[in-house]
């Protein structure tokens, strides 16, 4: 019998030639990430357990992102805690002001393939793009983690997304996601492994990948995988020979196979206040909005400022419409200002905000208000995920919210590509 990437990932981390979907077992830890918002509470935890040394401080990274810059007076607490127990415990991986935590992980290459690997946050599926077995925990077991290197997983069954052919003009990894989404429902992944796979895929960057693996979560999945191929090698700076186990197998037990031909894929939405209220950008056309948002660590790489300064070069957003555009990352910052995207994005009226969560989760940098309309590239459109609960937000693509700031209302973004 095969075994399906989550199993073949997890029997790698322990040395074992067989699980099974359903098992329980304990991993060894790869890695872990914690934010700024829960370091205080892993702290407390960690000491409240009675541990005095962290089992290995080169595995832990603490990653300063939601409350960056910090926009309540508390908020500092939460850096000054995390600071005093990353010198305490000779953690040398703290980033104050780097990015979101996703993106950095992968990017400086903290997480490579076939790693198990933990973080404080729910959307540290994300890795998964680079086939690490990565998920989100509590701050009771991040604490226990740091004490032992070690916690227990069920494996999980997997659902196998196999998706064939090229992506039409305009289509991107984030419609491919929002369309799974709206497919299975908001709760069709709970406790699963979603892995992704075909020739689509294949075709993806590592960027488009992170975008698929960050949202497998909002299906309640336990993780995201995409097989490691050449590109995911030589973004990891790792050696492929060394991860050949990491293909899962024809015969591999999954729970349920979806196929999709991926010349299907239009421009989707997900309209509020659900992430699996899925429509077609045509069912919407029209649509007032107030602001847009590009950034998050769904879809704020260097491609996605990309293909919004595409749209946006030379043209100016609509007239009281708001645009606000976060990088995920510092470097991807520096990197779109060198190549002039970010001029671009200005001329044409964005409100660029500094490389952290920010608006995301509704913490700073273009809260909404009472009967604001939002679209969005982040991936949560929940009732006041960001500001008043009566607010509305749509889910998009960069280029669908690129195209939506310019007209000040929900068009097809094909227009413009
Ligand atoms: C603050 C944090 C717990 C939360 C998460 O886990 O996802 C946040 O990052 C989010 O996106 O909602
Ligand atoms: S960018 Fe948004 S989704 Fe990502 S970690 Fe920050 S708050 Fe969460």
């Amino acid at each position: 019998m095969g075994y399906t990437l989550a199993e073949k990932i997890i029997m790698r981390n322990t040395k074992r030639s067989s699980v099974t979907a359903g098992e329980l077992l304990n991993v060894n830890v790869d890695k872990v990430m914690v934010h700024d918002i829960f370091a205080p509470f892993v702290v407390e935890k960690f000491r409240e357990m009675g541990f005095e040394k962290v089992w290995n401080p080169d595995k832990i990274v603490f990653v300063y992102d939601h409350l960056v810059p910090t926009s309540f007076i508390e908020d500092f607490r939460h850096h000054k805690i995390a600071d005093a127990f990353a010198a305490e415990q000779h953690i040398k991986a703290v980033h104050r002001a780097d990015g979101v935590c996703h993106q950095l992980m992968p990017e400086l290459r903290y997480v490579v393939p076939g790693q198990v690997v933990f973080g404080t946050d729910s959307h540290t599926t994300t890795y998964g793009a680079i086939g690490s077995f990565s998920t989100g925990i509590g701050y009771t077991e991040m604490a226990a983690i740091f004490g032992t290197g070690q916690l227990w997983i069920k494996v999980p069954p997997t659902l196998k997304f196999t998706i064939d052919g090229e992506l039409p003009n305009g289509v991107y990894s984030k419609d491919i996601i929002l369309r799974i989404l709206g497919d299975i429902g908001a709760d069709g992944g709970t406790y699963k492994a979603l892995e992704f796979g075909g020739s689509t895929i294949k075709g993806l960057s590592i960027s488009s990948r992170m975008t698929l693996s960050n949202m497998a979560v909002e299906a309640g999945a336990k993780v995201g995988l995409i097989e490691p191929d050449e590109k995911t090698f030589a973004f990891s700076g790792v050696e492929g020979s060394q991860f050949q186990d990491l293909k899962s197998d024809p015969d591999a037990n999954y729970e349920k196979v979806f196929h999709y031909d991926a010349s299907n894929f239009k421009p989707v939405v997900a309209c509020p206040s659900n992430v699996d209220n899925i429509s077609d950008v045509e069912a919407l056309l029209g649509t007032k909005i107030d602001q847009g948002f590009i950034g998050s660590c769904t879809n704020g790489r260097f491609e996605d400022l990309e293909v919004a300064a595409k749209i946006l070069k030379g043209r100016k957003i609509a007239p009281f419409t708001k645009l606000i555009v976060t990088p995920a990352s510092r470097s991807i910052y520096a990197e779109a200002a060198k190549a002039g995207i970010i001029g671009i994005l200005v001329e044409a009226g964005a409100i660029m905000n500094p490389p952290a969560c920010g608006l995301c989760c509704g913490r700073s940098g273009g809260i909404v208000s009472d009967g604001e309309r939002v679209i969005a590239t982040n991936n949560r459109n929940f009732l006041g995920r960001m500001g008043s609960p009566k607010s509305e937000i749509f889910l998009a693509s960069p280029a669908t919210v690129a195209a939506a700031a310019l007209e000040g209302k929900i068009v097809d973004p094909r227009k413009y590509l």
